[in-house]
């Protein structure tokens, strides 16, 4: 076969009767982007961003005489074993983790030499899971101090982390001092957790970074004892304008790079070689930190379907019934854009309370509407998510606070009632479905935008290389 070169950043450019346009790739196994000889077939050209088909289709050959040996690969407790206690172990196979996601079968070794580590994989591939083993790897429960700080961007994903860390150190039949795990979080009651800092340090502690700071600067606890200390979302952190001081000071007048293991981890890390680089010489990381990067030329996960309809302003509340209507999903999200400021001085409702009010009033199906925004207090952001998770379908009408890190695995449909800002947030909203590792099945991202709104979806397309398909609505459903 005679070599041909794709160029990958430019897909959308590829005519859609192109046997190398982008939908292409929704057929090819996952795990053909992850393999050696896919790095191979990207290396062997001089330029890193064009794919040797020749080298692809060699690819395809050693996937298909390769996947005899998928029975052999490593299971989790293998890849584990003699690093992360039995218990834990034991603990992960009662829950159903059992084969490992590609994140983990790559960091977890590595984070077992006690190097830093930049974990980089698409939204939910169980980076979570891969921190906390290293965590539980760690962990002395004799110890009466803080071992381990999880430090998140939003309460919600800290009670999130939380909950997953204690369902790992849940009480077992073995016969071993459990280890305490303690959620430090804006909008909880700080001086009942002063007491239980001094009193009873918990072996991990997950925060926020305004609250953990502020435990460091009234001296309530300090970051001596902590042997690993995590970024979840990393690159959000960094980007928060209200964050990026605290977090720039945890990293290095809070604590010494050198007498911690760090850890970073996002789905996103835009121009990620800068980002090593700084890490490096803003002492947040040692030297020799590995970027473990999965999924390099692929950042979306390919069992999300991206589709657009058109509308105008004003029949945008239409055109979402039609799709809920014609779609039926079994749960989603429905994201809209922050309300501007000009339009709160003005005394606008916002969106969020608008799109409530219309489905509520117009919606007939049998998801449970409910909304999740920054504005709300935290009581009711925690009633919309515990709600949730009690089970049922829902339709969560939420801002980009829930765009990172929420795991509702029951998720089938994401809708950008507005666009997002930035291709990196399409990812992250996008990211809230497709949640289950090892499925095969599909979900749906679904854009509702103005013809003037096209050429930003399309750069989205172009950033994130994930094509993204036209749904015409018969007339008389809109
Ligand atoms: N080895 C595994 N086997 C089966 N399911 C797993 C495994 N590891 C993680 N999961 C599940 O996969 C889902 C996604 O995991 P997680 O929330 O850690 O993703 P993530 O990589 O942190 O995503 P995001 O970037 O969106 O935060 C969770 O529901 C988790 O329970």
């Amino acid at each position: 076969m005679a070599s041909q070169l794709l160029f990958v950043p430019h897909l959308a450019l590829i005519p859609k009767a192109s046997p190398f346009h982008p939908s292409l790739f929704s057929t090819i196994n996952p795990s053909f982007f992850h393999s050696t000889s896919a790095k191979r077939a990207l290396k062997s050209s001089s330029d890193s961003r064009i794919i040797n088909l020749k080298a692809v289709a060699d690819t395809f050959s050693e996937i298909e005489s390769n996947s005899a040996n998928e029975t052999t690969a490593l299971t989790l407790r293998e890849i584990c074993q003699g690093f992360v206690p039995e218990h834990i172990l034991h603990r992960i196979e009662e829950i159903g983790f059992v084969l490992p996601t590609e994140i983990q079968k790559e960091a977890l070794p590595t984070l077992f030499t006690g190097r830093d580590c930049i974990l980089h994989a698409q939204t939910g591939s169980g980076k979570t899971l891969t921190y906390l083993l290293h965590i539980f790897s760690l962990i002395n429960p004799q110890r009466s101090s803080v071992q381990a700080v999880i430090v998140v961007p939003t309460r919600e994903l800290g009670m999130q982390v939380t909950k997953v860390a204690r369902m790992l150190a849940a009480k077992s039949d073995f016969d071993v001092k459990g280890c305490t795990v303690m959620a430090l979080l804006d909008g909880g009651t700080l001086r009942r957790h002063k007491s239980w800092l001094k009193a009873e340090p918990p072996a991990i502690l997950v925060a926020t970074v305004a609250s953990l700071c502020h435990m460091l600067e009234k001296h309530i606890f300090r970051l001596d004892s902590v042997r690993v200390l995590v970024l979840d979302e990393v690159d959000f952190l960094f980007y928060s304008s209200k964050q990026v001081g605290s977090v720039r000071k945890l990293l290095t007048s809070f604590s010494s790079c050198d007498k911690r293991q760090t850890v970073f981890a996002s789905a996103s890390i835009p121009q990620h070689k800068h980002f090593v680089h700084d890490c490096i010489q803003q002492k947040w990381t040692k030297r020799d930190v590995v970027h473990v990067h999965v999924s390099a030329i692929m950042p979306m996960p390919l069992c999300l379907l991206h589709r657009f309809v058109m509308c105008q302003k004003t029949n945008k509340h239409q055109m979402l019934l039609a799709l809920l209507e014609s779609d039926a999903p079994e749960s989603a999200i429905i994201f809209v854009g922050e309300q501007s400021e000009k339009s709160k001085k003005v005394g606008n409702d916002p969106s969020t309370t608008l799109l409530m009010e219309f489905l509520k009033t117009s919606y007939n199906g049998s998801l449970e509407i409910l909304l999740l925004e920054g504005d709300m207090n935290f009581n009711s952001r925690a009633a919309s998510l515990t709600e949730i998770r009690q089970g049922g379908g829902f339709l969560l009408v939420s801002t980009d606070i829930a765009a990172r890190g929420i795991d509702l695995p029951e998720t089938t449909h994401i809708f950008n009632f507005d666009l997002p800002q930035t291709a990196t947030d399409y990812l992250h909203r996008a990211g809230r479905a497709g949640r289950i590792p090892f499925s095969d099945k599909k979900c749906i991202v679904a854009n509702l935008i103005m013809s003037e709104e096209r050429f930003v979806l399309q750069r989205y397309e172009n950033e994130l290389m994930f094509s993204c398909e036209e749904l015409i609505l018969e007339k008389e459903k809109v």
